[in-house]
């Protein structure tokens, strides 16, 4: 495919999401799934708790027995044993007996309320009552934290520290989930290298590898960061074949234009098959697409911020349709800080941060690591239109 076909961004997302990838269920343990996305509607199946229980240290009793106590005459009831947390209770008591009982531990038979200890008196294998218990006093009842069966948690819900509580509560060990989808991140160019090493003339730091491999994992994915393929076939092919081998997405940044040293949609071209080059979106306009052995291949834009825009705007949804979180896409209105210009006949995507109401443009180019990093989000500029008022709403998606 000739370079610059340019399709809108309609096309691509189409395409991308006709890809033959479906989401995948795994069970992880209980301490793992903290972040994951729960991939299947979750009842409780059990009571919680689980039995009646003491919800104070003191003493059991049958409330009827006390409807009769004042401070001028009080009730004597017997105490006939002693039932802590974790005991298997064997007494059932009868009229005119009462049992210490500790918190959290079961109710026995007969008994409907536990008064505390700070309200009575005990005198040797006597408790003094001087006013009336009334039934469930001092008393959760079986089920009324979590009843069994009760609908706890609803598939595609990211699981947070209440969350895995919940499952914790009702004894769940395994959690469905929805697989983290693999991802290859490479790098590509001749002047790019990693933190850490010495900077020679020409040379800058690798920017899009850290980046898209952490937007990768915010998102729940697996990234895998495989390098920085020099400028030449071999070298980025090798990395591209090991990307397909290991992962079930490969995303490139760099080399994705069509200069002479932009080698990505080639080597695309000759280990599977290019769907796509050029989108009518700016940044992003160099952005390669295609498929290698059923594995999405992404050559996105080397400028940090277009690869960082066109992550957003073409994985992002790709990863989220794997994850089980389609839709989930954060956006606010806000009213423009100050006027923009955009290019007629090209769909704009422009960086802004957010002060109070306003989104303010961020106009240092798509080069710029900054525009991305200051930025909360971006705002659309439609193809038809030129200027941007001060002013008028606007909607931003935020970045991650
Ligand atoms: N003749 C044309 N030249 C360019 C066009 C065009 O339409 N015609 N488009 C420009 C636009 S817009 C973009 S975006 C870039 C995209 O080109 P490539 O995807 O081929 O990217 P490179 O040329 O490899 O790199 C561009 C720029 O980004 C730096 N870079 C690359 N990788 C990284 C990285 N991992 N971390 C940090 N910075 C990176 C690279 O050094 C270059 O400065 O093409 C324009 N040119
Ligand atoms: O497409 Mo470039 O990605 O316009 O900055």
């Amino acid at each position: 495919m000739a370079f610059l076909k340019v399709v809108p961004l309609e096309k691509a997302l189409e395409v991308i999401n006709s890809f033959p990838l479906e989401p995948k269920v795994e069970k992880v343990p209980l301490g793992e799934a903290l972040g994951r996305v729960l991939a299947e509607d979750i009842a409780s199946p059990i009571d919680v708790p689980p039995f009646d229980r003491a919800t104070v240290d003191g003493y059991a009793v049958r409330a009827e027995d006390t409807f009769m106590a004042s401070e001028s005459e009080p009730v004597r009831l017997r105490v006939v044993g002693e039932i802590n947390a974790g005991d298997t209770p064997e007494i059932e008591l009868k009229p005119g007996e009462s049992v210490y009982i500790s918190t959290g531990a079961p109710l026995p038979k007969g008994a409907d309320a536990v008064i505390q200890f700070e309200d009575v008196e005990r005198e040797d294998d006597e408790v003094v009552i001087y006013k009336p218990a009334y039934p469930s006093l001092g008393v959760m009842k079986a089920g009324a934290d979590i009843p069994k069966g009760k609908l706890l948690l609803r598939k595609g819900t990211r699981l947070t520290f209440k969350e895995t509580a919940l499952l914790s509560a009702v004894g769940l060990s395994e959690v469905p989930v929805f697989r983290k989808p693999r991802v290859a991140v490479i790098s590509t160019g001749n002047e790019v290298v990693l933190p850490g090493d010495e900077l020679e003339q020409g040379q800058i730091y690798d920017i899009n590898g850290r980046a898209i491999a952490d937007a990768v994992r915010e998102l729940g994915g697996e990234a895998f960061f495989l390098g920085i393929a020099r400028d030449d076939r071999e070298s980025l092919k090798a990395l591209v074949e090991k990307g397909v081998e290991c992962c079930d997405i490969v995303l490139l940044s760099g080399g994705a234009s069509g200069g002479i040293r932009d080698l990505t949609n080639s080597i695309i071209e000759e280990l599977g098959e290019v769907k796509i080059h050029g989108i009518a979106i700016q940044p992003g306009k160099p952005t390669v697409i295609g498929l290698i052995d059923g594995k999405p291949v992404f050559g996105l834009p080397g400028y940090p911020t277009s690869c960082l825009t066109n992550f957003t705007l073409l994985v992002a949804p790709l990863l989220r349709k794997l994850i089980g979180r389609e839709g989930e896409v954060r956006k606010v209105r806000k009213r423009l800080a100050h006027k923009v210009f955009s290019v007629k006949g090209r769909r704009q995507f422009l960086p802004v941060k957010i002060e109070g109401e306003k989104a303010v443009p961020i106009l240092k180019g798509s080069g710029a690591v900054t525009s991305f990093v200051d930025a909360d989000g971006f705002i659309e500029v439609p193809e038809n239109v030129e200027i941007l008022d001060a002013g008028e709403e606007v909607e931003v998606t935020f970045f991650g």
